[in-house]
């Protein structure tokens, strides 16, 4: 007789889940790792071992577990594991799990790429669980990000794992228009997933909002969010926070630094820094080279660049949301023949969620500031990261190269430095940063600053994007806080200028101030100080436009003052310049000197992409100074002729 397969009913259910938690809070209890220890140092488990109870009151070791169903946790986040692919724990799960699922502060460190998320996702899915945490129970949990795209990659792996269970989940981000909605539901929610400035927002301003339950708190790229421009945003969210509560840190550079640590109220905290011990601080199948390449050569150079991996997916790294916006646009005129899209703080959330959506799918060109730095994933897929302009410190460095390399995949970098930037290299590698240097071959590079120009010249509207461009760069150089690595004055800034094809050297009043960083009211803000101006103003105004606020959460510090002034333009896709059916048009005929070429050795086979642009023989600094700078002279004066002949007209 065929059995009956009648679903058991709710009461069942609840008695199976109860008898499940007993289980399971009994195992981890019995079996708990010893404080202080590093599970990764326990020998494995064998494979042939029964899990879970192996008598009346004995259950099996979970400290050295390799795989998630040797684990004490249910079989709902199990299942759930098991159907999103994940069936072997990396390092840092195997070394954090034992020790989170047992209740402990975790700060935990490992390279870009380890599987971080899924270590403070499975506890905090499992503390509610076995807390029988429930829709009227609220805010159960709250996991904060740094920026917008990283917490909805955290609350897509937080679905994905989290599937059998009934706990509801929110996404709180700014730029999304339906706050109000939001605050209307944000209280049934269990676990929210957010950056800081829109949960402060909710804490400020939604009625009744009610966090006093909270179990589980985790911040990912913690450095990050303890940074100074988030201070003031994480100590107001954490005023509220109850003490009692679990905290988890995870970033590939972790903090130390006490004083960060005393503002979580961390209670004896587990420091489980995985690679500690590695040889390299960045993923092992990650080759990393750097080159010397003067600034105003750096488009020449992201042009070939470009033009020699046509079939590959890159993200680009670029300092400020104007050279971002300024490269996309110039460059996306040129057609190199791959679609090329910008990513950037000031671009409205549904666009940018649209083009990290798109970047993960396709082979294209992303040009971004370090909005794109920290914990993106990008279906693991990026085959180069470039670095056209330097990363402000070592941290920053490493994060943005681990867009690429990921888990177990492997991933190429570049990054160019200008001569005066060369400290940088030492840095590097005093850091366990494995990096070849290589000189640029300037007989491949296929210059783009004369195309430039006569883009400026063609579209009008570009010479105001290539001076801003122009302006917030030197800027950005001006208040980097490593003087040994940047120093404004030594940039040749008539030729920066005429790179980017602009007619004459803006103004720079900048460079006559002094500029200190200092808190005021808890706050940092900027001392500038000249002849003719005293002033103090605020970090995040100074930094407009340009660095890093541009690129947070900032729905709440600077509501007022953010506008999107990304034209929807700015962010379509390029063709490539196989479809361009209009190119006969153009009375300036922006192809013609740049064509796709492909380079072979003597032995007539291809080079390898870097090689094309990469000469690891040649000594000096790729540059005929003189021609360059009679080059610029002419186009100068061409442009010169150019615009009086249209005033006369
Ligand atoms: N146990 C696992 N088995 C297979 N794949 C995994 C496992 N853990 C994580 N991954 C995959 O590895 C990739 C990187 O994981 P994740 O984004 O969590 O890295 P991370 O350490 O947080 O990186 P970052 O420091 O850049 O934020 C993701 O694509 C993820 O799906």
């Amino acid at each position: 007789m065929k059995k009956s397969k009648r679903k058991p009913n709710r009461k069942v259910f609840r008695t199976m889940e109860t008898e499940e938690i007993e289980l399971i809070n009994s195992w981890i209890d019995s079996q708990k790792p010893e404080s202080g220890t590093n599970p990764l140092s326990s020998p494995p488990l064998d494979k042939k071992q029964p899990i879970g109870r192996i008598g009346d009151n004995e259950f099996s070791r979970y400290v050295g577990s390799t795989r998630f169903d040797q684990l004490p946790i249910s079989k709902k986040t199990k299942g759930g594991l098991k159907e999103a692919g994940y069936v072997k724990m990396t390092d840092i799960q195997r070394a954090s799990l034992p020790h989170s699922l047992c209740g402990r502060d975790i700060l935990g460190a490992a390279k870009t790429g380890s599987g971080k998320t899924l270590a403070f996702v499975i506890p905090v899915l499992e503390k509610l669980y076995r807390e029988r945490w429930g829709p009227e129970d609220g805010v159960g949990s709250i996991i904060i990000s740094p920026t917008r795209e990283l917490a909805n990659q955290l609350f897509d792996v937080l679905k994905a794992v989290g599937k059998h269970h009934n706990f509801s989940a929110g996404l709180l981000i700014g730029g999304r228009k339906d706050i109000d909605i939001e605050k209307e539901h944000v209280n049934e929610l269990n676990i929210l997933v957010c950056t800081p400035g829109r949960l402060l927002q909710h804490m400020d301003e939604t009625p009744n909002f009610d966090c006093s339950q909270l179990q589980v708190l985790v911040l990912d790229e913690a450095d990050r969010i303890l940074d100074v421009g988030f201070k003031k945003a994480l100590n107001a969210i954490v005023s509220q926070l109850p003490k009692h509560r679990q905290t988890l840190l995870f970033s590939a550079t972790q903090t130390k630094s006490v004083q960060d640590l005393a503002r979580l109220s961390l209670k004896d905290p587990e420091y489980l820094g995985v690679h500690e011990e590695s040889v390299t601080a960045t993923p092992n199948h990650l080759q990393q080279t750097a080159m010397i390449v003067p600034l105003d050569q750096k488009l020449d150079m992201l042009w070939s660049f470009i033009k020699a991996h046509l079939n590959s997916k890159l993200l680009i790294f670029l300092s400020s949301c104007k050279q971002v916006k300024f490269v996309f646009e110039a460059f996306k005129k040129l057609r190199p023949g791959i679609p090329l899209k910008c990513l950037h703080g000031r671009m409205k959330q549904q666009r940018r969620m649209g083009i990290y959506a798109q970047f993960c799918e396709k082979r294209s060109v992303l040009f971004s500031t370090d909005v794109a730095s920290r914990g993106l994933d990008f279906n693991k897929a990026v085959d180069w990261v470039v670095q056209v302009d330097c990363p402000e410190d070592v941290a920053s460095y490493i994060h943005r190269v681990g867009r690429t390399a990921r888990y177990n995949t492997g991933g190429r970098s570049v990054l160019f430095l200008m001569p005066s930037e060369m400290k940088m290299l030492e840095k590097l590698r005093e850091a366990k940063i494995p990096i070849h240097f290589t000189k640029a071959n300037t007989k491949r590079l296929q210059p783009v600053s004369g195309l430039l120009a006569a883009l400026l010249v063609k579209y009008p509207d570009m010479q105001h994007l290539a001076q801003r461009a122009f302006i917030t760069y030197l800027r950005s150089i001006h208040i980097q806080k490593d003087k040994e690595v940047f120093d404004v004055k030594k940039l040749s800034v008539d030729e920066f200028s005429a790179s980017l094809g602009l007619p004459m050297t803006p103004k720079i009043r900048f460079l006559n101030q002094k500029i200190k960083e200092k808190m005021v009211s808890g706050r940092p803000v900027f001392e500038i100080t000249d002849k003719e101006d005293e002033s103090v103003i605020p970090r995040e105004k100074l930094l407009t436009d340009d660095l890093k606020e541009e690129d947070v959460d900032k729905d709440i510090l600077e509501r007022k003052d953010t506008q999107d002034d990304g034209k929807a333009t700015l962010t379509e896709d390029v063709m490539p310049a196989t479809r361009v059916v209009k190119k006969k048009k153009l009375k300036i005929n922006v192809h013609r000197p740049v064509g796709t070429r492909f380079v072979f050795d003597e032995e007539g086979n291809t080079l390898p992409p870097l090689a094309t642009v990469a000469d690891a023989k040649s000594a000096d600094v790729p540059l005929d100074q003189d021609q360059k700078t009679e080059y610029y002279k002419r186009i100068r004066e061409e442009l010169k002729q150019c615009r009086q002949r249209r005033q006369a007209s």
